[in-house]
């Protein structure tokens, strides 16, 4: 399933196609200099498009991708070699090696296989890390391999070039393979999985919060990525006929990254721009780089004016455009509408079902941070059907209790019970799927996607994806925010995030909803607004909700029970007119009673 209008894709993919068969018969009528460039352009853009779809869409940068490229080229190259050249330039091959010889298509086909058993090893390792530190991460992957292909001579030559490899990638070649690449690259952007990764990259919190599992979608994109970074090693293998390890290390590293960076790293329009404007400059740059004759003056050689060239360029891109020049979007998505809602969905009710209607208990729940006691032995049941409010001054440990009980934090004492299921140590995304959403003190969304895409991640994202594009149209219905359906998060107006962030949460077909400070940041006006919607959802769906706020007006007309903490304790509980009365909390409000 796609997650993009089809027209989107469509366009995408007619582009792509002619695209690159135009430039391939233009290539062909200049000659074997621009068949070469453009073969050597293709095999490079596979390889920028096999890093971005990871890095692009997971938000990690990779300096590790050359090696999945390596492998893919030396066990391209080996099982293509002659026998009597293995033999006698690889004399210690294991014999069942030394005496396979494929063609050059499966010679690819199981290079790509061999490549993606490697990337699933070591993506389930690398999974475990985040952020700057799986970055790191990648770089030991890229020297690690670099020292393997070196000290394992018998079957790789070690340092020395692996020649006598078939030159089996010609134009035509680099071209269908490219086009591909390109094709799996956009759909797996706009597929499922590369929807629910791209929101990771956006708010990890959230994206599990509404059932993401986001190891696994990583995991995913890694492994594809490898593949595709593995047929363009194995393309470059057979088009040089002969390579060492380090055309797969620093250099080539860089100058990938460097097309990635300058183009655009989450889109493939992104992975096409940067290829074309770096292979442009470094084939001009590289005639002026031995000295050239401007109007009758002899310009001097300048060594590493390239390298120079491309660095200005990063540069630039860094300072004026640091999405890269072809921005957040695919050009299609630029000139073709984004989402509207269709007509299939009117009603809240009629889609959300109680996925458990068995209340949430939590048990003699503590949270400490260090030597901070955050929440003290404070037990809460939230049941469905009942508005439970939970107020306290700041910093009473309201935020905490509700990381808690929505497995953002694992409690250092007590229990997460949800009927028979226990759901103390649970990953937000589990608990998600147990029926419970929640928003954000502070707002939490996917921003550079658009408001219908961050309910359809949700709608998708929880029992199972059944009826998705309903569930998220009817939540976006009921949240009074159709309108903006095709606009990106960020540009919405903070009333009107807040109001996403709640469809998103609805989109998960709860049977309870826990919302932090949902009125935060909200004018009277808006608060009244948001307070009647809902009422009228509870109502209608027979929601649990447990709502935290300082709004002590929109507390009081909404809930049937409040709790109060005061300094991580439960000072008092009851229905409003009891709260108001009690002399705890007036004390704890107002410091006397
Ligand atoms: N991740 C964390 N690490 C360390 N301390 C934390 C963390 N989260 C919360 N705290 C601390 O725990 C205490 C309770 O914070 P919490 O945010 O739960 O309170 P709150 O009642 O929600 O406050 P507010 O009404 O201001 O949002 C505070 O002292 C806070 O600084």
């Amino acid at each position: 399933m796609t997650t993009s209008p089809a027209r989107h894709l469509i366009a995408s993919l007619l582009g792509i196609i002619a695209l690159s068969l135009i430039a391939t018969l233009v290539a062909t009528t200049l000659g074997p200099a621009s068949e070469r460039i453009l073969t050597v352009f293709f095999i490079s853009l596979i390889a920028v498009v096999g890093m971005g779809l990871y890095s692009g869409n997971s938000g990690i940068l990779s300096f590790g991708h050359l090696s999945f490229m390596g492998i893919g080229a030396y066990v391209s190259g080996l099982l293509t070699l002659p026998a009597q050249m293995k033999m006698a330039t690889l004399p210690k091959l294991p014999d069942w090696l030394a005496g396979t010889e494929t063609g050059f298509l499966t010679a690819v086909l199981i290079a790509v296989l061999v490549t993606s058993v490697v990337a699933l090893v070591v993506g389930l390792a690398l999974n475990r890390l985040e952020g700057s530190a799986a970055t790191i991460a990648t770089l030991g992957l890229l020297i690690i391999t670099h020292g393997v292909i070196i000290g394992w001579r018998d079957v790789t030559r070690g340092s020395q070039s692996f020649f006598g490899v078939p030159r089996e990638t010609t134009l035509w070649a680099a071209a269908i393979f490219c086009i591909l690449a390109l094709i799996t690259a956009r759909l797996y952007r706009d597929s499922v999985s590369g929807l629910r990764l791209r929101a990771g990259r956006e708010n990890a919190i959230a994206a599990s919060a509404v059932g993401v599992n986001i190891r696994k979608e990583r995991l995913i994109a890694w492994v594809l990525s490898a593949a595709i970074m593995a047929l363009s090693g194995a393309l470059i293998g057979h088009f040089l006929g002969a390579f060492s390890p380090k055309k797969f290390y620093f250099a080539d590293t860089f100058l990938l990254l460097a097309m990635l960076i300058v183009g655009g790293m989450s889109t493939v329009t992104g992975a096409i721009t940067g290829a074309v404007t770096i292979t442009l400059v470094t084939e001009v740059l590289r005639r002026f780089e031995g000295g050239f004759n401007l109007a009758g003056l002899e310009m001097p050689a300048v060594f590493g004016t390239t390298q120079i060239g491309i660095g200005l360029i990063i540069l630039f891109a860094m300072f004026r455009k640091p999405e890269g020049l072809a921005g957040l979007k695919e050009l299609e998505e630029r000139f073709f509408p984004a989402h509207k809602l269709g007509a299939a969905a009117q009603g809240a009710g009629d889609t959300v079902k109680n996925v458990d209607p068995a209340p949430l208990e939590g048990k003699n729940l503590t949270m400490r941070f260090g030597g901070l006691v955050a929440v003290k032995d404070v037990s809460i049941t939230v049941s469905s059907g009942e508005i439970l409010g939970l107020i306290g001054p700041n910093g009473s440990g309201k935020t905490t209790l509700l990381n808690m009980l929505s497995g953002v934090l694992a409690p250092s004492e007590g229990t997460v019970l949800r009927g028979n299921t226990d759901l103390t140590n649970a990953q937000p995304y589990e608990v998600a799927n147990h029926g419970i959403a929640r928003t954000f003190q502070n707002i939490r969304l996917f921003d550079t996607l658009t408001v219908y895409q961050n309910v359809l991640i949700a709608a998708l994202s929880t029992n199972k994806g059944e009826r998705a594009t309903q569930r998220c149209e009817v939540a976006i219905r009921a949240m009074g925010i159709g309108p903006h359906a095709g606009s990106d998060a960020n540009t919405l107006s903070y009333g009107d995030q807040r109001r996403v962030e709640i469809a998103r949460a609805l989109a998960c077909e709860p049977s309870l909803l826990f919302l932090d400070e949902p009125a935060a940041g909200m004018n009277r006006e808006e608060t009244d607004d948001l307070m009647a919607t809902l009422q009228k959802l509870t109502r209608e769906l027979g929601l649990g909700v447990l709502i935290v706020d300082h709004d002590l007006k929109l507390i009081n007309q909404l809930c049937d029970r409040i709790i109060v903490l005061n300094e991580g304790a439960e000072i008092a509980q009851g229905d409003p007119a009891e709260i108001r009365k009690n002399p705890a909390v007036i004390e704890a409000y107002l410091g006397h009673s």
